[in-house]
């Protein structure tokens, strides 16, 4: 598809100067070809995709809001690597919360493992890192980037309270110093940081813009920045030319918009910026996704999840594939400042499976077998009615009530419950809330890992009717997994562990029918053990796009043992 081939490509005046690897640009000058070159057409020439302006192209960008966008100039296969690239800057998560930021174990300012705060500290800057001689303290990518700076602060004082040590040392604030000090050692990638997304006007003055003022935009120009203007003007040289409030809160705004989160092998997050893989648009039912490699300096790899058509735009996704639409779309408003539209957004029943959906309660409490919906579920402020029933309810009804009900997941979470509290809060919910419905299934996918692990209900311990029960809600799962993500990879942990606890249930009914006088030939154990085997395979499967947690390797080696005992039990 051609876009703008009469067009220079980075300033706009009729041109004729074609690109020789892609015929599908042309410059008005050689040197408007470089510059273009090096800021994006690297990236995208002669690759199935093209980075758009909606400007530019106002029909194909489908909304305003949108901005640059990727879009297939020719069909791309499943799994095709779209590209692959390094990290502008990496850094600490800047989105730490409360109970994080008091920890006093940090991530080393040079490789980010976990350190014990007062051990050892970077001499220099006197933050603390994993042991005094950590390769990544003099990284040019790593700890040097923003060590220059924080010298000026000169560490929190000798009789300061734990406390107050506590408070020197804001981690969440690192990232935001090491984007500003990148003027220091890259000023062109500095300039094309600075270019990407910031809704600075939308989020001025929202409690976020407050918030990250007093946490990091007073902090960094208190602690480093006014200390190191006094010295730039002693010394009469000027070491970091921009300094100010607003690229800060500027900075902020980006890192909010644009910043990726990378787990490490060791468990921990990290936040990164990536100049390419963060221009891809959102989308709840996206066609692209994402792989770190934490071996290789943080790559990122993005791929095509599935078969994609010349012409459609290329997605990823911002939010929790299993939060209702209600919620997806309030974070992706709140933090990404636009309104999603997607068809999974559009569809009140969110692809038939209810996962936001309420049950009715009928006429005066009368009971009804419907369910109720948003009539548009693209209004945040939309009634809701029955499917069944002519019953109506208020939008401000269904938040107070979905409020009650978030508050007691968030206390059933953090309390840990049993497998009896988990069980009878399902009950109850079940009264108010679809079976498929988003907390239900939360506590179902906690459920099926609590029995078969926990002590007295190690799978040998089951009974028959628990064992079924347990197969039965994996395959329920599996099912509301299947159809939000039906090409598997971005529920893939998710997928992968309900997957491997439907084998332990499967593999222990099929023993114990083993046991009971069934051959091995019996068409239901055959049945089973084909189950079997087909559950640890579509588990690999599907791990092999999972991100690269540390949960998700753990799991990975453990569903290759189970494999190779099942086909030592079964073949
Ligand atoms: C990570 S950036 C993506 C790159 C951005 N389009 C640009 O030009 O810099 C995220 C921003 O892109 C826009 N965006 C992404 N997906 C969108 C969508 N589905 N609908 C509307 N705007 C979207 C929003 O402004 C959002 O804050």
């Amino acid at each position: 598809m051609s876009l703008a081939p009469s067009k220079c490509a980075l300033c706009g005046v009729e041109a004729s100067l074609k690109c020789a690897g892609c015929k599908r640009v042309v410059y008005c000058s050689p040197e408007h070809q470089k510059k273009h070159w090096k800021r994006q057409h690297k990236n995208e020439c002669a690759k199935p995709y093209e980075i758009v302006q909606h400007s530019e192209n106002a029909k194909l960008a489908r909304n305003e809001e949108v901005g640059r966008f990727f879009l297939a100039t020719e069909a791309i296969p499943k799994d095709t690597i779209l590209f692959t690239e390094s990290p502008m800057v990496i850094g600490p998560k800047w989105n730490l919360d409360e109970y994080e930021q008091r920890s006093a174990i940090v991530p080393c300012v040079g490789c980010f493992t976990d350190c014990q705060l007062g051990v050892y500290r970077c001499d220099r800057c006197n933050w603390p890192v994993c042991k005094p001689d950590c390769p990544g303290l003099v990284n040019a990518n790593l700890h040097a980037i923003e060590c220059p700076i924080l010298r000026f602060g000169g560490g929190p004082k000798p009789r300061d309270d734990p406390e107050a040590v506590l408070d020197y040392y804001r981690y969440d604030a690192m990232l935001v110093l090491k984007c500003l000090a990148l003027q220091i050692h890259n000023r062109p990638l500095f300039d094309q940081m600075m270019q990407l997304e910031s809704h600075y006007e939308a989020r001025k003055g929202s409690q976020y813009y407050r918030d990250a003022d007093d946490r990091t935009v007073q902090y960094l120009l208190k602690n480093f920045l006014a200390p190191l203007k006094k010295q730039e003007e002693i010394q009469g040289k000027t070491v970091l030319p921009v300094a100010d409030a607003k690229t800060l809160h500027k900075i902020c705004g980006i890192l909010e918009v644009n910043a990726m989160v990378i787990p490490l092998t060791n468990g921990r997050e990290i936040c990164g910026l990536y100049p390419i893989g963060c221009m891809l648009e959102h989308c709840c039912m996206p066609n692209c996704f994402y792989t770190f490699d934490c071996t290789k300096g943080m790559k990122l790899t993005f791929k095509a999840g599935r078969n994609i058509e010349k012409g459609e735009h290329l997605s990823t996704t911002y939010t929790h594939a299993l939060w209702g639409t209600q919620q997806r779309r309030d974070h992706l408003k709140t933090n990404k400042y636009f309104s999603c539209s997607c068809a999974r957004c559009a569809d009140p029943t969110e692809l038939g499976t209810y996962l936001s959906a309420l049950r009715c309660l009928g006429v005066d409490g009368g009971g009804c077998s419907g369910y109720q919906l948003p009539i548009d579920s693209l209004n945040d402020a939309s009634d809701w009615k029955c499917n069944q029933c002519p019953v109506q309810i208020e939008a401000d009804q269904v938040n107070f009530l979905l409020a009650k009900i978030g508050e007691e997941m968030d206390d059933a979470i953090e309390q840990k419950t049993s497998i009896k509290q988990k069980e009878d809060m399902i009950a109850k919910l079940l009264t108010f809330l679809h079976p498929n419905h988003y907390h239900i299934f939360a506590l179902k996918h906690s459920l099926i890992q609590m029995y078969g692990h926990l002590k007295g209900y190690q799978t040998p311990q089951l009974s028959d009717r628990d064992l079924t029960d347990k197969i039965g809600t994996c395959r329920e799962l599996m099912k509301i997994i299947d159809t939000l993500d039906p090409h598997s990879f971005r529920l893939s942990l998710y997928a992968a562990v309900v997957l491997y606890e439907q084998h332990t249930a499967l593999l222990e009914v099929t023993e114990r029918k083993l046991k009971a006088g069934a051959s091995k030939e019996d068409a239901a154990v055959r049945k089973n053990y084909n189950e079997v085997l087909h559950c640890l395979m579509r588990a690999k499967q599907v791990l092999a796009n999972e991100m690269g947690t540390q949960q998700g390797i753990r799991l990975l080696e453990e569903i290759k043992r189970a494999t190779e005992k099942a086909e030592g039990i079964i073949v």
